[in-house]
């Protein structure tokens, strides 16, 4: 695109001077920037920079202590802009966290908050409901059916019915403006690549884009502009053309950063520390593998590989049908995540924020969950030796918090991960089972996470991985196990491994499994 072309296109949004504090601390410090009709806009930053705060009030969630927001030329003051006005003003919000119903049908979804077609007595017309929901799913190339619960179909149908139902019943000649708050973090690459067809189609179309990620990667295919944000201000603003990977990590970062993903040295393996048999259970249909000292093994596959139930059959998290599973050469069967922590065994489940946080306690007892009992001297609770542990941790760990006594809820999302990370990584674990766990974390901080996986297994454990992103899988992973259908099919080393050559692998698997 020519930045003649580009200067001639209108503002869709102009947000001007937004500032945000939370008690003493500025989240938004004068923020201001604008994007154009018909592009898509990425919001960067790292961990706690101000991108859900910005999206926050720019939906009417958060008031702004000062400034305006300006949709298609009119003006709102953001100390009262509302979710209200923020709809009528055309924006529509897919955030990461669930806004459909997983135990409803796909034309239920796609109804509320919209319409149900009825009947002059008020019945639900079911047939006319799906035929209008076929016709949704059609306009936004969806390959689902409308009775299809919502349960059952992939993530990335998931995330386009989301998408769907806050962009439907748009007119031609509308305009809305949508914005997606990391919607592909959960996604293999397969699904993210369905996504960002759809997103290409949509801004074609005349949508606009407000597109919120930590995948470097995506910015730099779809990207018409970007944004970076840094300690809640604008430090940096790209367009089309100048949007680059080092780019954009330096702005997110404020510093060169040479190679951010830890550049892994071979690892030394040690003696065998994980052995899977055969092992059957939940959509996990015969997997086998083993895990040495010193490796961090990665298991790949597309959604619904069984990639997670994997973990979770070691973990002791899902009851295991058949196989066997031995750790140090002797034979374990967990009743729980609880049972395998006491034999050095830290699992980490990829809804941890869901499952697994309590975001109403402090960051300390967060941390300190798994470790209480280290604090217990004939039955009192030595409260001064925690919170200087805590301290200590949240320093060695890199976790940016105001303190340790703020409740977890007050940390952005990635510092709120590498928390949890914190809770399980200081008990030493011999064998570490992590589902996604850079999931919604900064450039800068997945690098600090890889480099604390790479100390724990140096120092002689062993890391089972569940990773969607394989550019960072092939970087930070020493083999690979790729599962498909529930068993496993392959082994790939990843000394050299392309993502491409993984995409691929992984494919084949699928294909020659159907
Ligand atoms: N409800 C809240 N109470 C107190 N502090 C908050 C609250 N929400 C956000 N903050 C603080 O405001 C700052 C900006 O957070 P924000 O969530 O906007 O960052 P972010 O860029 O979205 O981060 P992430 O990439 O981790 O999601 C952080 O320091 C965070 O701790």
């Amino acid at each position: 695109m020519l930045r003649a072309q580009r200067a001639a296109r209108p503002t869709a949004v102009r947000i001007d001077g937004i500032v945000k504090s939370f008690g003493g601390a500025c989240a938004a410090d004068g923020i201001s920037f604008e994007i154009e009709r018909g592009t898509i806009h990425a919001l960067l930053g790292g961990n706690g920079s101000g991108k859900s705060t910005t999206i926050k009030i720019l939906a009417g969630v958060y008031q702004a202590d000062a400034g305006a927001i300006e949709v298609a030329g009119v003006r709102h003051d953001a100390r009262t802009f509302s979710p209200r006005q923020a709809w009528d003003a055309g924006l529509r919000f897919v955030h990461q966290q669930q806004t459909t119903f997983a135990d409803l049908t796909i034309a239920e979804n796609l109804a509320i908050g919209h319409r149900f077609e009825t009947s002059a007595g008020g019945r639900v017309r079911w047939r006319a409901q799906h035929r209008r929901a076929q016709q949704v799913l059609d306009q936004f190339g969806i390959d689902a059916d409308p009775r299809d619960e919502l349960a059952h179909c992939g993530i990335a149908t998931q995330t386009m019915v989301a998408i769907a139902r806050a962009l439907q019943g748009v007119e031609q000649g509308d305009e809305r403006v949508l914005v997606l708050d990391e919607p592909t973090a959960p996604l293999p690459p397969g699904e993210v690549r369905l996504l960002l067809a759809a997103l290409r189609r949509f801004s074609r179309d005349g949508q606009t884009i407000l597109y919120v990620t930590h995948r470097l990667g995506e910015v730099v295919e779809i990207a018409d502009q970007a944004t970076v944000l840094r300690d809640g201000s604008v430090v940096g603003r790209l367009d089309e053309g100048e949007i680059d990977h080092d780019r954009l990590v330096e702005l997110i970062m404020g510093k060169r950063v040479q190679a951010v993903l830890s550049q892994h040295t071979r690892a030394r393996r040690g003696d065998v520390l994980l052995e899977c048999d055969d092992v059957v259970g939940g959509p996990v249909r015969g997997a086998s593998l083993s895990v040495s000292a010193g490796e961090v093994v990665a298991v790949a596959g597309l959604l619904g590989s069984g990639r997670s139930s994997l973990l979770r059959l070691v973990a002791g998290d899902l009851r295991r049908e058949a196989g066997a599973i031995r750790l140090a050469g002797q034979p374990v069967d967990f009743s729980g995540p609880r049972h395998a922590t006491d034999a050095g065994v830290a699992y980490s489940p990829e809804d941890r924020l869901a499952s697994a946080a309590f975001l109403d306690l402090s960051v300390r007892d967060n941390i300190g969950i798994a470790s209480v009992g280290d604090y217990f001297r004939r039955g009192i609770l030595n409260h001064r030796a925690e919170r200087r542990d805590a301290r200590r941790l949240l320093s060695e760990f890199w976790v940016k918090a105001a303190s340790t006594e703020v409740p977890l809820s007050t940390m952005s999302g990635g510092n709120q991960q590498k928390a949890l990370l914190v809770r399980w990584l200081r008990l030493h674990p011999r064998l570490l089972l992590l589902d996604e766990p850079t999931q919604g974390v900064d450039v800068g901080a997945r690098a600090e996470i890889w480099q604390l996986v790479r100390n724990a297994v140096d120092a002689g454990a062993a890391a089972l991985v569940v990773l969607s992103d394989f550019e960072e899988l092939v970087e930070v992973c020493d083999r690979v196990v790729v599962l498909s259908a529930g068993r496993t099919v392959a082994e790939l080393d990843c000394d050299g491994l392309s993502d491409g050559v993984l995409e691929h692998a992984v494919l084949s698997a699928e294909r020659a499994a159907a």
